[in-house]
């Protein structure tokens, strides 16, 4: 890519001061987060490489990209729940604390449900199947703060109304419950402690449309009432009605940061492979991107997009750098 000119050099700058005014009051600040897996033989899975961004207070950034793309791994690192192959590498702060160096122990005493809380991908696996709602949430308060019987009953209530989750159903068991008062469920016990930061990983997956927009619009409505959410998700369409970012990740690296009115509507995202995802859409174009991602353990050296893409030429053999929000050496011009 050509150096910017003067012009160009005075908006990189002014967007670098935003995004250190955004650091400042983010709930999440994530810098150059990576993720290997170690394979025996000594191969290595390249999962999550050199993310950055940040999520501030009241904000929803939804985290997008075809399956396999590193979307969970990154949420995982967030909570420390990577298994025994992983490296990381990288900082994730939030409320002064680096989510990748912090011990097991400051992980679940400070952090898991306090500090950040996960809606799940699968809530009926997530609960408890012999135990009825109401003694889950309780059994988490009593983990999460130190109160007395009637202020643990009162605590598991007030989380089941923040999520909308009915009060007569809080003495069924998990099977008794359809797929979206589960959710709800499930999304009390990640109230009750009073995270800032929420990260729900494929909260709306097998839910029909009318229960993928209720569940998307009670999310919103968690990010509406102060905290920092992060929607992970390859739906489209339930990013499209509640983010205010989309961070567009391909090969375990995030190439596109775009508002979302941009992303969606008229002038469109900028890198290829995000206005392909957009174009496949049946809704869209219906055109799918040709070709598959490439496998995280045999990454080229270069835009790991570039074979899929027909704006391709011989200096993408060369990684473009992530700057102002856009990895690529051929973005699209905005639409007109
Ligand atoms: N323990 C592990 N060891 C090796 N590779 C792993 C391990 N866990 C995940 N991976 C690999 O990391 C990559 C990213 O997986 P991840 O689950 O984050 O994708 P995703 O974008 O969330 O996909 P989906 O939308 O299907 O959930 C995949 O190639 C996966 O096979």
């Amino acid at each position: 890519m050509n150096a910017p000119n003067a012009s160009g050099q005075r908006l990189l700058r002014a967007l670098d001061a935003v995004t250190a005014e955004r650091a400042e009051d983010a709930v999440l600040s994530v810098r150059d987060l990576t993720v290997r897996f170690r394979l025996r033989g000594g191969r290595t899975v390249a999962a999550v490489t050199g993310a950055d961004f940040d999520l501030a207070a009241g904000e929803c950034l939804a985290l997008v990209g075809e399956s396999g793309c590193g979307k969970s791994v990154l949420a995982s690192a967030l909570l420390g729940l990577l298994p025994g192959n992983a490296e990381t590498s990288g900082t994730a702060l939030t409320d002064g604390i680096d989510l990748l160096a912090a011990d097991e122990k400051t992980l679940a005493r400070t952090v898991r449900g306090r500090r950040v809380g996960l809606v799940p991908q699968s809530p009926a696996a997530h609960l408890t199947p012999v135990r009825t709602v109401r003694s889950q949430l309780e059994e988490t308060v009593r983990a999460l703060t130190a109160t007395g019987r009637r202020a643990r009953r009162k605590a598991a209530e007030d989380a089941a109304e923040r999520a909308a989750f009915p009060a007569g159903h809080l003495d069924r068991y998990p099977h008794e419950l359809s797929g979206g008062l589960a959710q709800r469920a499930a999304t009390a016990l990640a109230l009750i402690g009073g995270a800032r930061l929420l990260l729900a990983d494929e909260p709306t997956t097998g839910l029909d449309r009318d229960l993928v927009d209720r569940t998307a619009d009670e999310l919103r409505r968690h990010a509406d009432d102060g905290r920092a959410l992060l929607l992970i998700t390859h739906d489209l369409a339930a990013a499209e009605r509640i983010a205010d970012r989309v961070a567009v990740m391909y090969a375990g690296r995030i190439v596109e940061i775009a508002p979302a009115h941009r992303f969606f509507g008229p002038t469109g995202p900028r890198h290829p492979y995000a206005r392909g995802l957009l174009n496949a859409l049946p809704e869209r174009e219906f055109t799918p991107i040709p070709g598959m991602p490439p496998e995280l353990s045999a990454l080229p050296e270069g835009c790991a997009f570039a074979p899929r893409c027909p704006l391709a030429t011989e200096l993408c053999a060369t990684r473009p750098a992530f700057t102002a929000g856009l990895a690529c050496h051929h973005p699209e011009r905005p639409r007109a």
